[in-house]
């Protein structure tokens, strides 16, 4: 995967992996070098929430879609709730140059936005190639590096890439999440209009903020909710002190497992109430620790909005987001845990329900942003299980 033969261009940014592995490209976005893990994503749209969203904290992710940028990028499509914690990936990787912006939504160049957020960027590579890589011999450590002379000191990058942990035991939900507590009111974007807002809640869920996306909580408040954010390592006194009508727990980035001391046990205490309990992604990963199941690194992980998942409790087949690493294994699930949701591409857990409470969890991303919204029912699933709880009558599930 060198430069071409014919060609005399220098390349100004790198892609070395943990193998030795070195990939040379045209680097935009910031310059300097960022270690993690490289993985594919394989989304047609919606790389500006893909690159905001903090569950994509040290990782680098090669869109498998050629065109990346040509919309631009805007204020209202990031997925972090602190812009200034610029929380997401650290490196993205695209097959064509960035193109100039050609919608009307567009505010600013993807390279200029890369720069701002600190994400270092390389194109001009067969990403298919390096999907192939990913595929066959599994998510890879690696350093991505950027130097527009395109002087590197590639034994060291080779180095770095070798010498970082992984994103194993790595806990970093407590690195992208809030700092303190907050009321979100915005509801979803609806064309012409863009957000609304929230001004008449029925009910409140207190949402756990793991590197939560904005999206999760528009939706929640879209469906009557006026939602409290509160930082990963709020206690479970301090959840309940807010009379919550319901929880939520939020996706995140790193290791399920690792965030063992905070999350889990807050989460087993917040389980002996009867409060409904709704978790996504790194949020489902770890009720299922909270209720004895066990967690694993998977091969080459789901990253798209194209993936095919089943529900049971309906027997329907939704088209889903996913954006995970690490997997809840189905068979490590105790009496009473039922499995609900299966990835339909090879039969992975995808989702969880505690036998006759009002406690579920799902491993895709019902909010999308980006992807389809086949799995939204799921946001009216939560609110119906509070509103069973208030005596209020049940929405339309679809
Ligand atoms: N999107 C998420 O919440 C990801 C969860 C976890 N970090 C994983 O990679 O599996």
């Amino acid at each position: 995967m060198a430069t071409a033969p014919w060609t005399t261009e220098i390349p100004t940014a790198l892609l070395v992996l943990a193998d030795g592995t070195v990939i040379e490209g045209r680097g935009l976005g910031a310059t300097g070098s960022a270690v993690a893990e490289v993985c594919f994503n394989t989304a047609m749209t919606g790389y500006e929430e893909i690159l905001t969203d903090p569950s994509y904290a040290g990782q680098i992710v090669t869109f498998t879609f050629p065109h990346i940028g040509n919309i631009g990028t805007n204020e209202e499509d990031i997925e972090d709730l602190n812009p200034a914690a610029r929380a997401g990936a650290v490196g993205a990787v695209f097959k064509a140059d960035v193109t100039d912006p050609s919608n009307y939504r567009a505010r600013d160049h993807l390279d200029r936005w890369l720069k701002r957020r600190g994400i270092v960027a390389l194109a001009g590579i067969d990403t298919r190639a390096l999907t192939a890589l990913i595929r066959e011999k599994g998510l890879a450590n690696a350093v991505i590096a950027h130097a527009p002379d395109g002087k590197f000191d590639i034994a060291d990058l080779k180095r770095q890439a070798a010498a970082w942990s992984g994103l194993v035991g790595l806990d970093l939900a407590k690195d992208v999440t809030s700092g303190q507590s907050s009321v979100w009111k915005e509801t979803p974007w609806v064309w012409n209009e863009g957000y609304g807002e929230q001004e008449k809640p029925s009910i409140h869920v207190v949402a756990v903020d793991y590197g939560v996306k904005r999206n999760i909580l528009r939706l929640l408040a879209g469906l009557g909710a006026k939602v409290t954010v509160v930082p990963a390592k709020t206690s479970a006194d301090e959840i309940l002190a807010m009379k919550p009508d319901g929880i939520f727990l939020s996706n995140g980035p790193g290791d399920p497992a690792a965030t063992g001391e905070y999350a889990v046990p807050v989460i087993k205490d917040l389980l002996k109430t009867d409060i409904p309990i709704f978790g996504i992604c790194l949020g489902h990963q770890m009720l299922a620790l909270a209720v004895g199941g066990r967690t694993q690194k998977m091969h080459q992980g789901h990253h798209g909005a194209n993936h095919p998942v089943k529900d049971h409790t309906t027997g329907k087949v939704e088209i889903v987001s996913m954006n995970h690493g690490f997997a809840v294994d189905g068979k490590s699930l105790p009496q009473g845990v039922e499995e609900t949701h299966v990835s339909l591409f090879d039969g992975s857990n995808c989702g969880i329900a505690l036998t006759g409470r009002p406690v579920f969890s799902v491993q895709h991303h019902p909010e999308a942003s980006p992807g389809p919204q086949d799995s939204h029912y799921l946001f009216r699933r939560f609110a119906n299980l509070i509103r069973e709880m208030k005596g209020e009558p049940a929405l339309a599930e679809r």
